[in-house]
């Protein structure tokens, strides 16, 4: 299922949480909305997920508009909505299986059907033969599978997911990204994931939107936000993300004065030597490295250019004419 939303705001008194929102969010595809605490993530999905509704601008799902649904309509509607949280939300009372168990007894589905139905999904989430376990004997990452379940019983067209790695290691973050990726594929899910950590992004998204103070400062797919980085907060997230990565080797604690993404094929190519020879440029490397993004490998290095300004400005020329983002670091 697609969504549009089309200049949509929120205000709480005279904080403008969301300002003037425009996304398109494909079909069949996860869809990142990352931004700093406070920027409006979760305002955000209040409304496109309905639970609240915009003091102006419109959600469609598909070609039906939704954020002008009655009472009745709306409970209808929500029902092909499944959404997970950071802290998990499970029914301490229940056991696993009654939790993945309980959307499908509030929508009055037969007992026989929704026993069988749970035991596909706990099995679907990698949680066979555990669904007597009561919840407080899970792990973090088991109680997110047993969740993800949950919010599939009623076979959902679209998937929010907020901050739901955020309370899990490295590790397991990883598990539940690739748990996330491949019931996407399988059930065709729109997914549209709410994170703060750009890792989240480069693992699992196929687009992102970038907000900040409440409105959607840069747009696309992955892969090209990642090479090619507009706005300063995208910046900002990525230079994190770097320091943070295992890919990235570090010589220096100077940052560098420029950062340099390549993409594609121009990882292979031996481009800062050609720029020596050609430009006479110096290149001082801080820190270097290659990373994944979303299937595409890209390079990333931190580093000066001398011996002048003349002679560096040269060489970012001939780097941007090699197909090379060059940043000037603040
Ligand atoms: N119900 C509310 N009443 C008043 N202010 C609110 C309400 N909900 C959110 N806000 C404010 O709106 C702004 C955006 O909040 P929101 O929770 O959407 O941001 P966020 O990006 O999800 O942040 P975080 O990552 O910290 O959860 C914040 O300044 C917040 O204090």
């Amino acid at each position: 299922m697609k969504i549009t939303l089309k200049n949509l705001k929120r205000d709480y008194g005279t904080l403008h949480a969301v300002q003037d929102v425009s996304l398109t969010i494909p079909s069949n595809k996860i869809y990142g909305i990352i931004g700093r605490s406070g920027a409006g993530k979760s305002t955000l999905v209040r409304l496109i997920s309905m639970l609240e509704k915009p003091d102006s601008g419109e959600v469609w799902y598909d070609e039906e508009r939704v954020d002008n649904l009655s009472k009745k309509e709306l409970i209808a509607k929500r029902r092909r909505i499944g959404m997970i949280f950071q802290n998990f939300n499970l029914f301490s009372s229940r056991n696993a299986l009654e939790n993945i168990a309980y959307p499908m007894e509030i929508c009055h589905m037969e007992k026989g059907y929704i026993k069988k139905r749970s035991e596909e999904l706990l099995a679907l989430v990698g949680l066979e033969g555990r669904g007597d376990a009561p919840i407080s004997t899970l792990s973090g990452g088991q109680k997110q599978r047993v969740a993800i379940a949950r919010a599939l019983a009623v076979q959902p067209d679209i998937l929010f997911c907020d901050e739901a790695t955020s309370a899990l290691d490295p590790q397991t973050t990883r598990a539940i990204l690739a748990l996330i990726k491949e019931i996407q594929k399988k059930m065709n899910l729109t997914v549209v994931m709410i994170t703060h950590q750009m890792e989240v992004v480069r693992d699992a998204c196929d687009f992102v939107a970038v907000l900040d103070s409440g409105r959607v400062v840069e747009e696309g797919k992955v892969s090209e936000v990642f090479a090619s980085p507009v706005s300063d907060v995208t910046k900002d997230f990525l230079s994190t993300g770097t320091n943070m990565s295992q890919s990235v080797v570090r010589w220096s604690q100077e940052p560098g004065h420029y950062t340099l993404r390549f993409r594609g094929q121009a990882t292979d190519e031996p481009i800062i030597s050609s720029v020596t020879k050609e430009t006479g440029a110096l290149f001082n490397i801080r820190a270097a490295g290659v990373q994944t993004v979303n299937g595409e490998e890209m390079g990333i290095m931190a580093l000066d250019i001398g011996p002048n300004e003349e002679v560096a400005k040269k060489a970012i020329e001939k780097l941007k004419e090699g197909g090379i983002s060059v940043e000037v670091v603040k």
